[in-house]
């Protein structure tokens, strides 16, 4: 079955603070969205890329890899959507990437694409977290102490079975909603399961001016690895 990867890359980083967009800010003298390219297409299992890209990047020589560049939207949601439309109709199984994930290893894309191509309709990459987490109000009180053991900050590629994904956004679209947190959430509310596999450190999402710190010691340890 064909395996396709759409990586959204159309956010403007507001919390990362530059001047670009955030997934064409560079690390390791590439921009963020390059490196995500590289990993999807080094993936053994996908054969198909496309990016979604910010207004006025669409021709930008770091998408040169993807195999279709499309424009993103106003959320990461229909963002998400202009990537689902562009797909090839032989896709059976589709993994969805942020760009801002930028040194996602390809292992992982095969771990999650593997687990779909088993059978399982929805995958996440998820790890536990390291925080104790609270519950607050709108007063700042503290209303809840979830159990961790049972709590999992999830990652990117989130892997589906196509039919699966684009039911899931097509019903979010009737009931109006425009912003989910993240593709899975929407396949959560057709009541299917979605199946939590082994995420990886190096997944991390670049958000804040600190995580291109943690990103260019990620790049100089597997520089020195080889
Ligand atoms: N309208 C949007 C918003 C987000 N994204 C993408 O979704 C991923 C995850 O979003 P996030 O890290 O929140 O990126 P931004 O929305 O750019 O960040 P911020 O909220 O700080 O502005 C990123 O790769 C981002 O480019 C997108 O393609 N289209
Ligand atoms: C999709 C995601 O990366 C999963 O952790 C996350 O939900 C994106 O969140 P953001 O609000 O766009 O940073």
């Amino acid at each position: 079955m064909s395996v396709a990867c759409i990586v959204v890359a159309a956010g403007r980083g507001e919390r990362l603070g530059e001047e670009r967009p955030k997934a064409f800010v560079e690390v390791g003298g590439r921009p963020l969205v390059w490196h995500a390219l590289q990993a999807a297409a080094r993936s053994a299992r996908v054969s198909y890329v496309v990016v979604v890209a910010p207004g006025g990047f669409e021709g930008d020589p770091a998408l040169s890899g993807a195999d279709a560049v499309v424009p993103g939207g106003a959320t990461r949601q229909h963002s998400v959507a202009n990537g689902l439309a562009a797909l090839p109709p032989e896709t059976g199984v589709v993994l969805i990437h942020d760009a801002a994930r930028c040194l996602a290893p390809p292992s992982l894309f095969d771990d999650v694409a593997a687990e779909v191509l088993a059978g399982y309709d929805a995958v996440i990459p998820g790890l536990a977290v390291v925080d104790t987490l609270k519950v607050v109000d709108g007063a700042g009180r503290v209303t809840a102490t979830p159990d961790r053991s049972q709590l999992r900050a999830v990652q990117t590629p989130q892997g589906f079975a196509r039919a699966v994904i684009d039911r899931a956004h097509a019903a979010a679209v009737e009931r109006g909603d425009t912003d989910a947190p993240d593709d899975a959430s929407l396949v959560e509310r057709l009541g299917l399961p979605v199946h939590v596999v082994a995420g990886h450190a190096d997944a991390f999402k670049v958000t804040r001016p600190q995580d291109l710190l943690l990103a260019s010691t990620v790049l100089a340890r597997r520089a020195a690895a080889v």
